[in-house]
């Protein structure tokens, strides 16, 4: 279907917001008035960039507080209609959005609101345009759409049809099924926002916290789906007002907004785009560091070893069970720092999903990055990540270990056995997009995001994982633009069957384990009633403890390098956090130590 976006959905100038949508590859535009307004082009000028880009000029909006009203106070307003009638003609727009009156003049009057449209709607068929009447859901009179269409239906005119917008049919609660008894051919627009699920005032709502469908807890393919079934074939169109996205590079958010309409076209049934291959398992984490010191020490402490390195780059293989860690002293890490630069996500179809991956948007990193190389599919997630999809020595599938050539090495001892999860913190207004990529992408199930406090602000958190928890992710958002290191940190959890097995013995290597104040144990004490011997260990090595209906987690960090800390955890089979609770502890106890390296 035809893809269209409001330019209020993106940040910048008109142009800038015309060019973003035109390169994410979006059919059209509406253009909201006040863009036009603080334009310096002329309505000739915007309609002639819109055919460069190729984009078609979908709807000029809103044309507010027109119907219902005293006679006196329409002549006016159909005065003031006329004038952007004018204005649509130099656009080259033919469909205008009049949403339902707030104005305190507005009459509780319906048949009155049906013959001042019918009027309008007179005046825009001569000037050879459609009127599409919305319903705001905080609409002084009209704020439900079957109210809107009621309205429409009376007023009877071919010029005069309704604007579905999903928000507000979804915030009011509305029974979306009831769009089915519009005919498709009086549907004029379609407009399609999400929104997370809040309890507040309605107006701020929308004004403030609208988001991409997928990105938020509203059934927009639901709703798609009624509205298809009306035989509706205009555009697909997102009108997102949102604090975030006003502030975000137009770019990239135009990219992220196209991503979820391809989504939710695939949820609603009408497209489908090359099916989610979803990962089993990490087949290594990536760290690059222009400080290989600590981050050796650190592995050593932890029992890994060294057992390979790559045939031609600065990258050796660290090893331990089934956690693999890769370490890069190329030129990248020292541009950046410590990080964690990329994930070998174990894919039972490597190649299927680079494909779905490029169908939703993805970039596409090359395959072969140096002659020789064995070729790897890989793309990179919102925050830079680089994500392989591979295989570890699998038959008939070429393995990344193949890239690498043994060295001798004493055996690992730390009794890690893998990567019980990633936690990768993403840029503070990429955090909804993040969270869309690797659920859509990947094919991965999103938790509930979380709330964590931080001592100098609130950081948010969302889990992505698979079926078997083979793979779990952690993504997090900073609380500023400009937050701290603590704040930006990202981890690799690496699993073990015995916690404080492993953390004696990390600290009697040398490692240093963070340091957990005494207050918190006596508040675990006071919160279960574990045995003392656990509890003492637990005082002794600085290790937090949660537990849910599926069990125990238990967890403890080193230190942290550049960006990066290590976590040890002990999970219960059925346990599905990730010490959430605990993360405030973790989070205070960070920023009173300073990052080495
Ligand atoms: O918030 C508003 O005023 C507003 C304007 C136009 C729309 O289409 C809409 O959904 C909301
Ligand atoms: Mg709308």
């Amino acid at each position: 279907m035809r893809t269209s976006i409001a330019t209020v959905s993106l940040s910048g100038s008109l142009t800038e917001k015309l060019t973003a949508a035109a390169r994410a590859g979006f059919d059209g535009v509406e253009i909201f008035e006040n863009d036009l307004l603080a334009s310096p082009l002329t309505p000739e000028e915007v309609r002639a960039r819109c055919a460069d880009l190729g984009l078609s000029i979908d709807l000029y909006q809103p044309m507010r507080d027109i119907e219902a009203v005293p006679a006196d106070e329409f002549e006016r307003n159909l005065r003031r209609a006329e004038h952007k009638f004018r204005l649509m003609e130099r656009l080259g727009a033919d469909t205008v959005l009049v949403c339902s009156s707030v104005s305190p003049l507005a009459l509780d009057d319906d048949a009155l609101a049906a013959s001042q449209l019918r009027r309008l709607a007179e005046r825009a068929h001569d000037a050879g345009i459609r009127v599409a009447y919305e319903a705001l859901a905080w609409g002084r009179h009209v704020s439900t759409y079957d109210h809107a269409w009621r309205i429409v239906e009376a007023a009877d005119h071919p010029a005069l049809g309704t604007c579905l917008d999903s928000f507000h049919i979804l915030a009011r609660g509305s029974d979306p099924k009831g769009v089915e008894d519009i005919p498709g051919g009086k549907i004029f627009f379609l407009q399609l926002a999400d929104a997370p699920l809040m309890a507040m005032d309605v107006l701020q709502w929308s004004r403030h916290y609208r988001c991409f469908p997928g990105q938020g807890g509203l059934d927009v393919a639901g709703l798609v789906g009624h509205v298809l079934r009306t035989g509706y074939d205009g555009p697909l169109s997102l009108e997102v007002f949102n604090d975030v996205f006003r502030q975000a590079e137009a770019g990239p958010t135009a990219v992220d907004a196209l991503r979820s309409l391809l989504v939710l076209q695939e949820d609603a049934g009408v497209s489908a785009p090359p099916a989610p291959v979803v990962p089993t398992g990490i087949a290594f984490a990536e760290l690059v560091t222009p400080d290989v010191e600590p981050v050796t020490e650190l592995l050593e402490a932890l029992g890994f070893a060294r057992t390979a390195r790559h045939r031609s780059k600065p990258v050796d293989l660290w090893q331990q069970g089934g956690a693999r860690v890769l370490l890069n002293t190329g030129p990248a890490a020292r541009r950046d720092g410590t990080r964690l630069a990329a994930v070998g996500l174990e894919s039972p179809d490597p190649a299927g999903a680079a494909q779905r991956a490029e169908a939703l948007l993805a970039p596409v990193l090359p395959r072969r990055r140096a002659p020789g190389d064995v070729e790897l599919d890989a793309v990179a997630a919102p925050d830079g990540t680089e994500l392989f999809f591979c295989a570890t020595d699998r038959p008939g599938l070429p393995s990344w270990t193949s890239d690498f050539e043994a060295v001798e090495h004493r055996p690992p001892t730390g009794g890690l056995l893998h990567v019980d999860h990633l936690a990768l913190t993403q840029p503070w207004h990429q955090f909804d997009e993040a969270a869309l990529f690797h659920r859509s992408v990947l094919g991965l199930a999103a938790q509930e995001s979380v709330d964590v406090a931080d001592p100098y602000g609130l950081l948010r958190s969302r889990a992505v994982a698979n079926d078997d928890g083979s793979v779990r992710i952690a993504l997090g958002v900073g609380p500023a633009p400009t937050a701290d290191e603590a704040g930006r940190a990202q981890h690799i959890a690496f699993a073990t069957g015995d916690l404080v097995a492993a953390a004696r013995r990390f600290r009697d290597a040398g490692g240093r384990l963070l340091p957990v104040p005494a207050n918190y144990y006596d508040d675990l004490a006071a919160k279960y009633a574990l045995p003392d011997a656990d509890l003492e260990a637990y005082r002794e090595l600085g290790i937090l403890y949660d537990r849910d209906a599926g069990g125990a987690f238990r967890h403890c960090y080193t230190e942290t390098v550049g960006r990066v800390f290590l976590e040890l955890v002990q999970r219960d089979p059925g346990h599905r956090g990730y010490g959430a609770q605990n993360a405030p502890v973790r989070l205070a106890a960070q920023h009173g130590r300073r990052p080495v390296g």
